[in-house]
């Protein structure tokens, strides 16, 4: 039996992560929160690798609460500037996040939420429901496979089974080719294969983003941790951006947090800061 994974409504197993080590050499430092103005500036976070930590499946994470006070300070000292990058369903970042109420882009693009309060749109038609189906499969016959199902594309973890990370792969591959090859990408993410529509991606996003209030006119910083991210670190320097990436190195970023509990830190010092008001 495959695993289908859904968020009941306003309830979500919650544990407590061991913080991993900051073992990363950080020769790449992010910028001061001195350095910082909260007039100038946005801040668009990934989520998962990057704000908080890895857990064993999608539900199992913890997002501390003193982490959702920093982010609410730091909307409001960007005069609501601050949005959630990630490829979870909005609803799930909700339900993570709540009471949390900031911009918010998901599913990989799919959704957003382009400022505090306004109502949730879909940018995108959902997956193909038979192309849907036939990647169920995979996990129906692999046990330790876990399928998320999200309305836009859907994701195949293997945390719980890494050695079937070839085997999945492989699947995905021969299924994929029965389907128009501009119409889907695998995008291979942390213990994870997310098969989506190309048509949308989280820099196309962004780039939408940065285009209205209270986004508009300010530079983007942005962290992520992942390759699903750099769709946005790549278009950043259209708006004059920065990127960081988190335990790792990625392209077009200018420096590198070891842990999210390092990017929690920074995030706290930054919302610590005196905001410069807008004119
Ligand atoms: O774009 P992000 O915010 O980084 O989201 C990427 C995916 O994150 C989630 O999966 C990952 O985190 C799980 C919980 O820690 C972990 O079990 C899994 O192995 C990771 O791949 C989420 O479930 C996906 O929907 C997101 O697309």
């Amino acid at each position: 039996m495959h695993q289908i994974l859904t968020l009941p409504e306003k309830e979500l197993q919650v544990v407590t992560m061991e913080e991993p080590p900051g073992s990363l050499k950080k020769s790449r430092r992010p910028m001061s929160a001195d350095d910082f103005d909260h007039a100038a500036n946005a801040i668009l976070l990934d989520v998962d690798g990057t704000l908080i930590e890895f857990g064993p499946t999608p539900l199992d994470v913890h997002v501390p609460p003193s982490l959702k006070h920093t982010l609410s300070k730091l909307r409001d000292k960007l005069g609501g500037a601050l949005c959630l990058v990630s490829g979870r369903p909005l609803e799930h970042l909700d339900i993570l996040f709540s009471p949390l109420n900031v911009a918010c882009i998901g599913g990989h693009g799919a959704e957003n939420r382009l400022a505090p309060g306004q109502v949730l749109s879909a940018t995108a038609a959902p997956i193909d429901p038979e192309l849907r189906n036939r990647l169920l499969g995979i996990a129906t016959n692999t046990p330790g496979v876990l399928a998320e199902g999200k309305k836009y594309s859907l994701a195949l973890h293997y945390r719980l089974a890494p050695e079937q990370e070839e085997y999945i792969r492989s699947e995905i591959e021969r299924i994929c080719a029965d389907f128009p090859a501009d119409a889907v990408e695998v995008l291979p993410g942390k213990a994870v294969f997310e098969i989506k529509p190309r048509a949308f991606n989280k820099g196309v996003a962004v780039r939408a983003l940065m285009e209205v209030p209270p986004f508009k006119g300010r530079k983007p910083i942005f962290l992520g941790d992942d390759v699903t991210d750099e769709s946005v670190f790549s278009m950043l320097g259209e708006f004059n951006g920065i990127g960081y990436s988190v335990g790792r190195d990625l392209n077009f970023t200018e420096g590198t947090f070891a842990t999210p509990r390092e990017v929690r830190h920074w995030l706290y010092e930054l919302q610590r800061g005196n905001a410069i008001s807008v004119s």
